[in-house]
């Protein structure tokens, strides 16, 4: 499989604190990373590393590589979007208050130049149902939406236009066990029909177990455990790991 992604001892500094502490690891086209780790762990300091969006006073060290390449800042913009899709913590700063959610995708869509509006309504309408937002949402303000609606309204786009690379930061924190199940769920139909690489990060180790082909721990910023997610659940190292599994009724004894 080829490497869609991979950090080679990146380090993230703020002045003298290191907030990520030179980490190696890859992602593969297709391949579903979750990121595990208390919270102030480094996760979603982690993902704006991947996605080129450390700024002053943080400082990067240490390569990111996309498709092989290591990417500058100026590189960002250019798979912004359409190869590289971020759902953020706050989704609701993803959208402009001021038009409906199907106006926004319809003009992130029609851009790309891939489909005409009649296939867009179509496509939206399905992917909406998929994730259990109902039809009319899509007629509306992104203000009028709920934080778990906003959740799911964030995902439509990159499910009508599947990217190489997705990003996603929490994106069940606010929504029932049911409607997670339908955002794991249409995540992994991405992976499988599309071979987007996902690197997720979540609290919840049930959901990473349910997801994770691959399994990184964070603790304070360091690396703590990495690997296959069955071996790292199976046989975990680390006395975290072994407490977070613990803690959520996967494993007897820590
Ligand atoms: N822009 C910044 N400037 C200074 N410190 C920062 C900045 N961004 C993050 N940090 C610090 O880096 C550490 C890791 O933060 P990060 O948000 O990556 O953690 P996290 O694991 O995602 O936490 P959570 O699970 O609570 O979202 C925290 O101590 C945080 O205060």
């Amino acid at each position: 499989m080829s490497t869609i992604l991979s950090f080679q001892d990146v380090t993230v500094t703020n002045g003298n604190r290191i907030l990520l502490d030179a980490l190696r690891f890859t992602v593969c086209k297709g391949e579903i990373l979750v990121i595990v780790g208390e919270s102030g762990s480094g996760k979603t300091t982690l993902l704006k590393a991947a996605s080129g969006m450390i700024s002053p006073p943080l400082q990067l060290l240490g390569e990111v590589c996309y498709k092989g390449h290591t990417l500058q800042s100026s590189d960002w913009q250019k798979i912004y979007g359409y190869e590289l899709s971020i759902l953020f913590q706050n989704a609701l700063s993803s959208f402009c208050p001021v038009q409906t959610i199907q106006t926004q995708l319809w003009d992130a869509v029609r851009l790309t130049g891939k489909m005409n509006h009649s296939e867009f309504t179509e496509i939206v309408k399905k992917r909406a149902v998929m994730l259990g937002l109902p039809e009319e949402s899509l007629h509306k303000y992104p203000i009028t939406f709920s934080g778990g609606m906003i959740q799911r309204a964030e995902l439509l786009f990159p499910l009508i236009m599947p990217p190489h690379l997705l990003l996603a930061d929490e994106p069940t924190s606010a929504v029932d066990s049911l409607t997670q199940q339908k955002i794991a769920d249409a995540l992994l139909r991405l992976r499988r029909y599309h071979q987007t690489a996902i690197i997720f990060v979540t609290h919840d180790i049930r959901l990473a177990r349910y997801m994770a082909d691959t399994l990184l721990v964070l603790k304070q910023g360091h690396l703590i455990e990495y690997g296959k997610a069955s071996s790292v659940i199976g046989n975990p190292q680390q006395p975290y790991t072994k407490e977070l599994l613990f803690l959520a009724g996967i494993r007897k004894d820590f």
